[in-house]
């Protein structure tokens, strides 16, 4: 079977609230896959879900190749989780918490200490590892968090907000470590974010949550389209009446109320060439260029109309902008 979790119509009712309210995915083998949404939108539960810990109220999910109602041990054995609370014995080192869990998995012996070691090594630990978690950063109780969920080989591992609470540098190193993990074991991940930055950096396909229903999925380039085109916004020394610059690239030109020029065009990148050469052939002389390409913050807000702020979310203002333009 080529998919690492099938999920077909997954409900989680608590009493008369739908936390989750059918969703459905695949995930290959050896893919990243992100749910994508705001505070409270079911991504936690979905994962409690799909890691045995919490039974669904109806649906079907098939992690690792079993079935996570009928098989739940044989699922457990082949998972790795990691999740938003910190769950190590703060008290142990390091090295302690790594062998506990080693133990409770059956690993024993040479192998377990190779393990550790590696592993240790691999989220660059090692030499704390004789350290109680209880001195550790944030950063680097997560780090151990990912170790530690390694030991077992998992086939697929579940990642619940992996960065969340983290200075923008010890973000990136993890998702480092992520992205490692997928390119030297080829594993399957499975995360949720409400940072859009991060589902854009690690992510293969995205699904977007919101109240508990799947509203797109896809790559980002894919949920991108979904918006639409990049714009460029000119500041122009020209009389109104020749701002508008006509070209078959430029699908559509607006003088804005500032005065600046807002042309969509396919791709910025591309045209912004060919733009500056139609400009210098009428004379007209350039003040101020900037340009908008969608991000999956304008994506959230055409999606839901509302967007999710965060340190990686865009000025919405730009966003704004290019919501007007389009009506
Ligand atoms: N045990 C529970 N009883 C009642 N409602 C719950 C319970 N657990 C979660 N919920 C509700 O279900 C919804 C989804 O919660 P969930 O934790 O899955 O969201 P989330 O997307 O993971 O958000 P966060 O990242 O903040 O955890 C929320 O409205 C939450 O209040």
């Amino acid at each position: 079977m080529s998919e690492a979790i099938l999920v077909e119509n997954l409900v989680k009712r608590y009493g008369d609230f739908e936390a989750v309210k059918g969703v459905s995915f695949k995930v290959k083998r050896g893919e990243i896959f992100a749910f994508l949404g705001p505070n409270g939108a079911g991504k936690t539960t979905t994962v409690h879900m799909l890691t045995t810990l919490l039974r669904p109220t109806s649906g079907r999910a098939v992690v690792a190749g079993h079935d996570i109602v009928e098989e739940p041990v044989e699922v457990r054995k082949r998972i790795g989780i990691v999740f938003q609370d910190p769950s190590l014995d703060r008290e142990l080192t390091a090295y302690e918490n790594m062998l506990i869990h080693g133990r409770i998995y059956g690993l024993k012996g040479s192998e377990l200490k190779e393990k550790i070691e590696h592993l240790l090594k691999f989220v660059e630990l090692w030499e704390f590892k004789d350290k109680p978690v209880k001195t550790f950063s944030g950063g680097m109780q997560r780090r151990l968090e990912i170790a530690r969920s390694l030991l077992h080989e998992p086939e697929v591992l579940f990642l619940d907000e992996p960065t969340i609470g983290l200075d923008p540098q010890t973000r990136a190193h993890i998702w480092d470590y992520i992205k490692a993990m997928k390119e030297e074991h080829n594993m399957t991940i499975f995360l949720t974010t409400h940072y859009m930055d991060e589902a854009e950096q690690l992510a293969d396909r995205i699904a977007i949550i919101d109240h508990g229903k799947i509203i797109a999925e896809g790559t980002a380039e894919e949920l991108k389209k979904l918006v639409g085109n990049d714009v460029i916004y000119l500041k122009l020394e020209a009389p109104e009446e020749l701002r508008c610059i006509k070209a078959e690239f430029i699908r559509e030109c607006k003088i804005l109320a500032d005065g600046r020029v807002a042309l969509e065009v396919e791709n910025a990148a591309e045209a912004l060439p060919r733009l500056f050469e139609l400009v210098a052939e009428k004379g007209i002389k350039i003040l101020e260029v900037t340009y908008h390409r969608p991000t999956l913050n304008d994506v959230l807000l055409h999606l839901t109309g509302r967007e999710i702020r965060d340190e990686g979310a865009e000025n919405p203002m730009a966003a704004f902008v290019r919501m007007r333009m389009r009506r």
